[in-house]
C-alpha cells in the first residue's frame, strides 16, 4: 500500500468512526449535521477518483466541485439528501447547491432542467483558505437518511487520482450559429433597437476529440489559466458535467447585504503593457461599451430597489482576465428583513448582461431566433445558506459529454455594435480554453 492510500483510508476510519458516535448520540436519523475536521485532501483528484467509484455506487452522483471568486470557499460534494424543482429557503445547518437554467421557457437540457438544487450527502471544504492545511468534512442529515448510508457512502469513495494534462487531440469544431448566420442575427438584433435597446446573442462552439474529457483534468487546467473566478463543475449523472470560469457574480447575500456588479462591455488584453494600457483606457471611454454596461447597472439598481433595497454603486474599474478586460461597476444594497434569495433570483437573473432590456421582449427575441437552446448557459449557479448565498452568473461555461464539448459565449448587441467585431469578442472570451483544448500553451 502507497503512501497516499494508507493516508486516505487513516481518513475514511476516522470519518466512520466520528459518524458511529454521532449515531450513538443522535440515533440512526440525525436531524443535525455532523462536522469533523481533517487533515489537507486535494479536491479535484479526490473528485477525480470517483471515475470508477460512481459507475459501482450511484450514491457518489451528484459530484459538484465550487470555488467563489474571492477563493474563501472551496468545497467537493458528493451525493444528494435532497433534490428540489424549486429555490430553497435554508434555516440552520441546511446549504443547497444548485441553479437556475438562462430562462424557464423552451426545451430543456438534460439533466440540467430549469431549476435544481440539491443538499449534498457529504461535503469536503477547505478550512482555513490561507493556509490550505485544515479541511472539514460535513455529513448533511435531515432526519430522513441514515448514518449507515452515509457510511456505505464514505466507505465506497476512492482514494484521490492525480491530474494530468489534457491529450485528447482535437477532431471537428462546429460554430452554431457559424459567422454568417451571426452576421444576420446581429442585423436583425440592430433593426429591433427601438423595441430592444440592448439584446445579448450568443453562440455554441462544439468542439470534439478522438478521446474522452477528463472534466476535473479540464477543470485544473481551466482554473489555472483563470484565476479571480468562480470556477465550479456539477454532474448529476455519467453522461455529462456543465462547468464554469465564470468572472461574473450575480449576487453574494451576506445576512442582509448585498454584493453584486454590473459586469458588462469587452476588450481585448494588449500584446505588451503599453497596448494593454491604452485598451484599457479606451474600455473606460468608448461611448458603445459605457452603454452596454450602463444599462445592466440601471436594471440592477431599478430591480433591487423594488425590493425596498438602499442600493449604492462604486465607480467603474477595469476586471483584467487572461484574454478579455472588462468594464466592472461594483454595486451594494442592504436588504429588507423580509427579501428571500428566491425573490432575489426572480428579481435579478437574467441581467441585461447576458439576456436584454426590456427583460421579456429580449428573452423572446433570444428564444426565437438563436439556432441552439442555452440551457444552464448564462443561468444562476450557486449556494445557498440561512446567512449567506453567492451565485455566479454562468458565462464562460461549457457542456461536457463523452469526447465533445460545447463552449458558449454571447456578446451584448446595442446601437454602435459591429457584427464582426462581436464575433471576434466571441472567439477572445473562450480563448482561454480553447487555448488549453488545443494544447497551445
Ligand atoms: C455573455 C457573456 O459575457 C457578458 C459579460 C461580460 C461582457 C459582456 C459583453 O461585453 O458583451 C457580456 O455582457 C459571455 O461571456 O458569454
Ligand atoms: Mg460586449
Amino acid at each position: 500500500m502507497n503512501q497516499d492510500t494508507y493516508q486516505f483510508q487513516l481518513i475514511q476510519d476516522e470519518l466512520i468512526q466520528q459518524l458511529q458516535s454521532f449515531s450513538i448520540a443522535h440515533g440512526q436519523y440525525p436531524d443535525k449535521n455532523l462536522n469533523v475536521v481533517i487533515n489537507a485532501i486535494p479536491l479535484l483528484p479526490l473528485l477525480k477518483g470517483q471515475n470508477i467509484a460512481i459507475e459501482q455506487d450511484p450514491n457518489l452522483l451528484p459530484r459538484i466541485y465550487w470555488q467563489n471568486k474571492e477563493q474563501n470557499k472551496t468545497l467537493a460534494s458528493f451525493g444528494a439528501i435532497e433534490k428540489l424543482d424549486h429555490i430553497p429557503k435554508a434555516t440552520n445547518d441546511e446549504f443547497y447547491l444548485g441553479g437556475l437554467a438562462f430562462q424557464q421557457q423552451g426545451e430543456q437540457w438534460q439533466d440540467f432542467p430549469a431549476t435544481l438544487f440539491i443538499r449534498p450527502l457529504i461535503v469536503f471544504q477547505v478550512l482555513q483558505q490561507t493556509s490550505q492545511q485544515e479541511y472539514k468534512v460535513i455529513f448533511h442529515f435531515n432526519g430522513r437518511n441514515s448514518v449507515q448510508a452515509s457510511i456505505n457512502t464514505l466507505k465506497s469513495l476512492n482514494i484521490p487520482h492525480p491530474l494530468a494534462p489534457f491529450t485528447p487531440q482535437l477532431l471537428t469544431r462546429q460554430d452554431t450559429p457559424n459567422k454568417d448566420q451571426w452576421a444576420d442575427l446581429v442585423e436583425l438584433a440592430i433593426e429591433y433597437k427601438a423595441l430592444l435597446p440592448k439584446v445579448v446573442l450568443s453562440r455554441q462552439t462544439e468542439v470534439c476529440f478522438d478521446a474522452p474529457i477528463d472534466t476535473w483534468d479540464m477543470m485544473a487546467l481551466w482554473q489555472q489559466a483563470n484565476p479571480n473566478s468562480f470556477h465550479y463543475l456539477l454532474q448529476f449523472s455519467s453522461q455529462r458535467s456543465f462547468m464554469s470560469c465564470s468572472p461574473e457574480r450575480l449576487f453574494l447575500r451576506q445576512q442582509q447585504q448585498i454584493t453584486t456588479e454590473a459586469l458588462a462591455g469587452t476588450i481585448n488584453r494588449g500584446r505588451d503593457q503599453r497596448e494593454d494600457e491604452l485598451l484599457l483606457q479606451s474600455l473606460l471611454n468608448h461611448k458603445k461599451i459605457d452603454r452596454e454596461n450602463h444599462i445592466v447597472q440601471e436594471f440592477i439598481v431599478a430591480n433591487l430597489k423594488q425590493l425596498k433595497a438602499q442600493v449604492t454603486c462604486s465607480p467603474a474599474h477595469v476586471m483584467q482576465l487572461q484574454n478579455v478586460q472588462h468594464l466592472c461597476v461594483p454595486i451594494k444594497a442592504q436588504l429588507t428583513k423580509d427579501t428571500q434569495d428566491s425573490h432575489l433570483l426572480h428579481k435579478l437573473h437574467p441581467t441585461p448582461a447576458v439576456g436584454g432590456i426590456p427583460k421579456l421582449p429580449a428573452l423572446q427575441f433570444i428564444n426565437d431566433n438563436e439556432p441552439y437552446n442555452r440551457g444552464w448557459y448564462a443561468g444562476a449557479v450557486g449556494c445557498i445558506s440561512e446567512h449567506e448565498s453567492d451565485f455566479s452568473v454562468a458565462i464562460r461555461s461549457a457542456l461536457v459529454s463523452e469526447n465533445c464539448i460545447k463552449l458558449f459565449a454571447g456578446a451584448g448587441i446595442v446601437t454602435g455594435s459591429i457584427a464582426e467585431q462581436e464575433w471576434q469578442e466571441l472567439d477572445n472570451k473562450i480563448q482561454t480554453i480553447l487555448t488549453i483544448l488545443y494544447r497551445l500553451y
